[in-house]
Order: structure tokens, then sequence, then C-alpha cells
């Protein structure tokens, strides 16, 4: 697990990162976002004990960083934005370094090198050159480098920028992999959307400070103060019998239709209440092809907490 306490960093006469606290459970993955400048590398690279904090508390896997900086570093491996890269070697060379440089013993290393790079799918470019590589595909060999030394609390900043789709989808899959293993990561982007499926929970950051904090939906449910729900009626023509049936539910809000029998719902109430009125809806005969709380969208809380910050 990751935690931090009372986190500030300055840089001179400029405070980056001001009173910052959350905790990431084992087995969690924690999305860090927020704007340029906002302090994501710095809380990062302070939790690797790259930066010494102005003051504040941080424990990786339950070690102190401070009390135990070395046990502390042995727990926790980084994957920067821009990572430096040996651009002479071949992929598999570059993996076997690092490996010897964890003391993973010779013998082993081929084993190893090519588990990881099957997970991160690029074993067909084992041999290749890493100046032949995709910006894409550099990315994912950098992963493969940092999970070698198999480290419980694994940091990545912006690890999925430059990455194409299908490699996206990969990340995702190996995040969740990594989690399912007890692993806890921690996480930077700017891509919002991907955000909410790659993590457990969210942590949006604006000048140093953490400004809200939670799982998506209790994020979305703070900021939002409803979710949606989209519906499809077979009938259009029962747009009454539903206004009918939405009207006695206290906890819809705003009813939008989409047209040809699709309406969005402003709903506050939880996911079971959800389930209550879906039975509601089906028991009154409506007759509904498909119904569903909407993923919420980071970039609407995204906007709508940087509006309040202005404002
Ligand atoms: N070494 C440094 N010296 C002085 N100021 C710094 C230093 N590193 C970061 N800063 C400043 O601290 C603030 C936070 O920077 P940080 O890199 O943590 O933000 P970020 O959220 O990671 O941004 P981005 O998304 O652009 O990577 C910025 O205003 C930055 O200019």
């Amino acid at each position: 697990m990751i935690s931090v306490r009372g986190l500030r960093v300055d840089f001179d006469n400029f405070c980056a990162v001001k009173n910052l606290s959350f905790e990431v459970g084992k087995g969690h993955v924690f999305g860090l976002i927020g704007p340029n400048g906002a302090g994501k590398t710095t809380t990062m690279r302070s939790i690797i004990g790259l930066l010494e904090p102005t003051y504040g508390d941080i424990e990786v896997a339950g070690v102190n960083i401070r009390e135990k900086p070395e046990e502390a570093n042995r727990k926790v491996a980084f994957m920067p934005d821009f990572p430096p890269i040996y651009e002479d070697l071949r992929v598999w060379e570059f993996l076997d370094l690092f490996a010897a440089s964890y003391y993973v013993p010779k013998s082993e290393r081929p084993e190893i090198i090519d588990r990881y790079l099957h997970l991160v799918d690029l074993y067909e470019k084992r041999d290749a050159f890493i100046p032949g590589l995709s910006r894409g595909m550099r990315q994912r060999l950098m992963l493969a480098k940092t999970l070698i030394p198999d480290p419980e609390v694994i940091i990545l900043d912006e690890p999925a920028s430059g990455v194409d789709p299908h490699g996206r989808i990969l990340l995702k899959n190996i995040f969740k992999q990594l989690s399912q293993a007890g692993k806890t990561l921690l996480v930077s982007s700017h891509i919002l959307s991907e955000m909410s499926e790659f993590c457990t929970a969210i942590g949006i950051m604006e000048r140093g400070k953490m400004v809200e904090s939670g799982t998506v939906q209790d994020v979305s449910r703070r900021v939002m103060g409803h979710a949606l729900v989209s519906l499809e009626l077979l009938h259009p023509e029962q747009e009454e019998l539903l206004r009918s049936v939405l009207s006695r539910d206290s906890k819809v809000g705003k009813l939008e239709s989409l047209g040809q029998g699709r309406w969005e719902i402003g709903y506050e109430g939880e996911e079971q209440e959800t389930a209550d009125l879906l039975k509601k809806l089906v028991t009154s005969d409506l007759q509904i092809i498909s119904f569903g709380r909407k993923k919420e969208a980071l970039e609407d809380i995204f906007l709508k907490i940087g509006a309040k910050e202005v404002s």
C-alpha cells in the first residue's frame, strides 16, 4: 500500500505540493489526475524518494521512506513519463541489463525476460534494436523493465501517453492482472476517460492540492450531484407511461429525450435504488431494450472541479 500524510514539497520559494494526504490500499489502482503543473510528478517523485519533502510522512508497503529508505526502495518501482533508454541495445539486452542490475541470476534471466515480453506483447520484438521501436512500444518495454524486480508498489507517470488503442487495452489488462496479484499501483494521466477504466479510485489534484478523491462513482456523485441512467424503450409511444412511473421516484432528476425511444435520466439514487427503479419500470409493463448507469464522464467531473476552483 501507499500512505501519504501531510506532504509538502517546496522548490525554493514555490510550494508545488501542499498538505497532501491520501492512501492507496493493497491491490488498488489509484489514478492521479490533474492539469499540467498540478504536482502529480512531484508527488510521485517524493514517494519513490527522488525528492525530499519539506515535510510529511510517506510509507510504501508499510515502510516509512524517511526512516528506512533502502528497504522502501526495494518495494517500489517507478516508470517516469520520459524514461531514458539505451538506444544501441536489442530489446532483450536492455531487459537483461536491468535484470542483472537487480541481481537476477543469469540462468533465470531468459525466462523472466520472455515472461515480461509476453506480458507487454513485445515478444516478437525480442531481437529488435530499440531505435526501431515506436513510442508506444518503448513505453511497453519500459513497463516490462519496471516490473522485472517484482515490486509491491508500482508508480507510473503517464504510462498511456503515446500508446495506441491496442496498447491501452493491453495496459488495462496488465493493470488488472497486477492488482489481482496484490500489487499497489499509482498511475497519473491526462487521458481521463481511460483512468475510469484503469482505476479503482482517483484523486484530482489542482495547484498542489487534492481537491477530490474516492472511487470514480463517489467523486462523480459528490461533484456532479447525480448519476446518469440511459434507457431505451422498444415502443417510443410508451413515453407517457415512462414519465408517470419516473414521477413517482423522488430520486429522479432531469429527464432528457434523445429521440427514438432513447432517454437519459439524472438519478440521485445509489446502485441498489437504480436496480429497484428498473424493477418498477419493468413491472409497469414498459418494454425496455436497454437500461444502464452511464460510466461517469471524468472529463465532466474534471471540468466541473476546474470551474469550481476558478469561481
Ligand atoms: N525541480 C523543480 N524546480 C522548480 N519547480 C519545479 C521543479 N519541479 C517541478 N516544479 C514546479 O512544480 C509544479 C508541479 O510540477 P509537476 O511536474 O509535479 O506537475 P505535474 O502535475 O506532474 O504536471 P505535468 O502534467 O505537466 O507533468 C510546477 O509548477 C512545476 O513548474
